[in-house]
């Protein structure tokens, strides 16, 4: 061997060996310094449980405290599991926690532009800024009537179906985001729409299962030619089908504006025709394709969610009958039979608006905070360092069962979401710190990132419960275990039975007639068939 050659593989040794100790020294170096979790390995990071990590999130942070970090690979991920740390990081310094980890199959492969997985930037607020021409107090208001309406067919259907209440939620929850995004109502959650919608979102979370793609961890995959790369080319195909279906919806409302023209009218309102009408006057920076995937938007984020909330409301009322019966006493008072609950009535029932909240709390939908934030600076929090490109998960999970602002978080009461003044209010369930968050919880997220559709879900769930409330009594048929959710990124509990029946006959008259109105208040939303 020449003293060259020697010497190269002597260099190629010593970079092999030196390369790696750099990276695991600096690793070791920023692992040091950022807020202490479980011992990651080097390069490889944490063991996290197969199934519900928050559980698992949960129970260490009684061993290392309300923020800690796990490591994914060599990437950092800061947990949270207290309210007001969360505000500190998401909200106060909300310029530097606002973005999202690099999604390179569901974001960047599969694209679809949905402003859920886009990083913080002028992408992401173009696509936020139009979907708040559909979330404004005013375009809120005129939801009102639609929501009435379909919480009365909800509670109508299911007085006749009772044990389809859980199909009767997504329908109603379907229907409701639909007829804003396009002015059509969902009479059945086996149309064709909603059959080929479920088909995209199971794709999408397909994409999102850890380990399933490489590119995930290796990047550079993605640009891997598609001819080269049969996985590239399915999940491509997928995109493309979502993409065309997402045009044809807004084609459709197209159609509909001309031909209620031609005819002298005005067709149903929407947020596919608002943005229509907002490009003709100016121009709006995103191609058709992206365009077409902000009204889309509102289903996949807005649907399952509410529908999932409504279901672990079931499922509170009959492990906790007690509320039940204080919901119904206020029904009584406030309502009476002759009619059933509206908007107008909601500053008198405050029992069923503080119910609504305690579902959120109690089982979270959107379990670790819905989809996760990561920080575009380097941060210092209680003398820890937060690198730029952490990952931040809320742990809603431990945040909304965190005892020292929700003591007994395993009980389902309404009553600590009710005033002080309240007859009702129960003050030991008042917690040694206040929630930050106006609301009392922080179920929707935080910050610039916050659910652009949380005073529309919060709606939706205010005025479904109501109508249940007063038309049904809701009880048990066997005991419940109160955690058999299923996993995900937004949990619902697992299939159940119960018994729901019509208060009297005299509710269930009320309701056949008050349907009759509310099929009328939907007709201006014709069904998509
Ligand atoms: C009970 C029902 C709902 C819950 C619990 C919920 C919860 C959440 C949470 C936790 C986030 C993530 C927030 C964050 O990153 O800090 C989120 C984001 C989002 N939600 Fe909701 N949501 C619900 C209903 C809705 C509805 C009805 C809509 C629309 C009609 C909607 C649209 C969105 C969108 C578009 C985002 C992404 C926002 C962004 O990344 O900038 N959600 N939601």
């Amino acid at each position: 061997m020449s003293l060259l050659s020697a010497l190269a593989s002597w260099y190629t040794w010593a970079g092999l060996v030196a390369i790696p100790l750099v990276i695991l020294l600096s690793d070791i170096w920023t692992w040091y310094r950022m807020p202490p979790g479980p011992l990651p390995l080097p390069f490889v990071g944490n063991k996290f449980p197969s199934s519900k990590p928050w559980i698992q999130f949960q129970e260490w942070s009684k061993i290392y405290g309300p923020i800690f970090t796990v490591w994914v690979g060599r990437r950092p991920t800061l947990v949270i599991s207290d309210p007001q740390i969360a505000v500190d990081l998401m909200e106060k310094r909300s310029n530097k926690y606002s973005s999202r980890p690099r999604f390179v199959v569901m974001g960047e492969i599969y694209g679809g532009g949905s402003v859920l997985v886009q990083p913080y930037g002028k992408e992401w607020s173009v696509r936020r800024k139009l979907l708040h021409r559909a979330m404004t107090p005013a375009a809120l208001r005129t939801y009102k009537a639609r929501q009435e309406a379909e919480s009365t067919r909800l509670a109508f259907r299911i007085m006749r179906n009772p044990d389809n209440w859980e199909r009767e939620f997504d329908r109603f929850t379907a229907s409701v985001v639909f007829s804003i995004s396009y002015g059509h109502r969902i009479d059945s959650v086996d149309s064709p729409i909603i059959r080929e919608r479920l088909e995209f979102m199971h794709f999408m979370a397909s994409l999102n299962v850890p380990g399933a793609y490489k590119a995930e961890s290796f990047p550079i995959l993605k640009y891997i030619p598609p001819f080269l790369a049969p996985w590239k080319r399915n999940i491509e195909a997928h995109s493309n089908l979502e993409a065309q279906s997402n045009i044809a919806l807004v084609e459709g409302v197209k159609r509909d504006i001309l031909v209620a023209k031609e005819k002298g009218l005005e067709a149903a309102p929407s947020l596919t025709q608002t943005l229509l009408a907002v490009r003709e006057e100016e121009h709006i920076p995103l191609p058709e394709k992206d365009f077409c995937n902000v009204p889309s938007s509102l289903f996949g984020a807005g649907s399952d969610t509410t529908a999932s909330t409504l279901c672990s409301a079931i499922l509170a009322l009959v492990t906790h009958p007690e509320a039940l019966v204080v919901a119904h006493a206020e029904m009584e008072s406030v309502i009476g039979i002759s009619r059933t609950p509206t908007f107008d009535d909601e500053a008198n029932l405050p029992y069923i608006r503080a119910l609504a909240k305690e579902v959120l709390r109690w089982r979270p939908v959107a379990v670790l905070g819905g989809t996760p934030h990561a920080s575009t600076e380097d941060d210092n929090y209680e003398g820890w360092l937060i690198p730029r490109g952490t990952t931040i998960l809320g742990n809603s999970w431990a945040i909304n069962l965190n005892d020292e602002y929700y003591p007994k978080p395993d009980l389902f009461n309404p009553a600590r979401f009710l005033d002080e003044k309240d007859p009702r209010y129960v003050p030991e369930l008042k917690g040694q710190k206040t929630h930050p968050a106006k609301a009392g919880h922080s179920s929707f997220g935080w910050g610039r990132r916050i659910c652009p559709g949380a005073d529309l879900a919060a709606n939706s769930l205010f005025i479904a419960l109501a109508k249940l409330i007063w038309s049904f009594d809701i009880q048990a048929t066997r005991t419940y275990d109160t955690l058999d959710y299923t996993d995900g990124f937004n949990i619902r509990p697992k299939p159940f039975k119960c018994s729901i029946r019509i208060r009297s006959e005299e509710h269930k008259r009320t309701l056949e007639k008050e349907k009759l109105e509310a099929d009328k208040e939907m007709e201006k939303f014709p069904a998509y068939v």
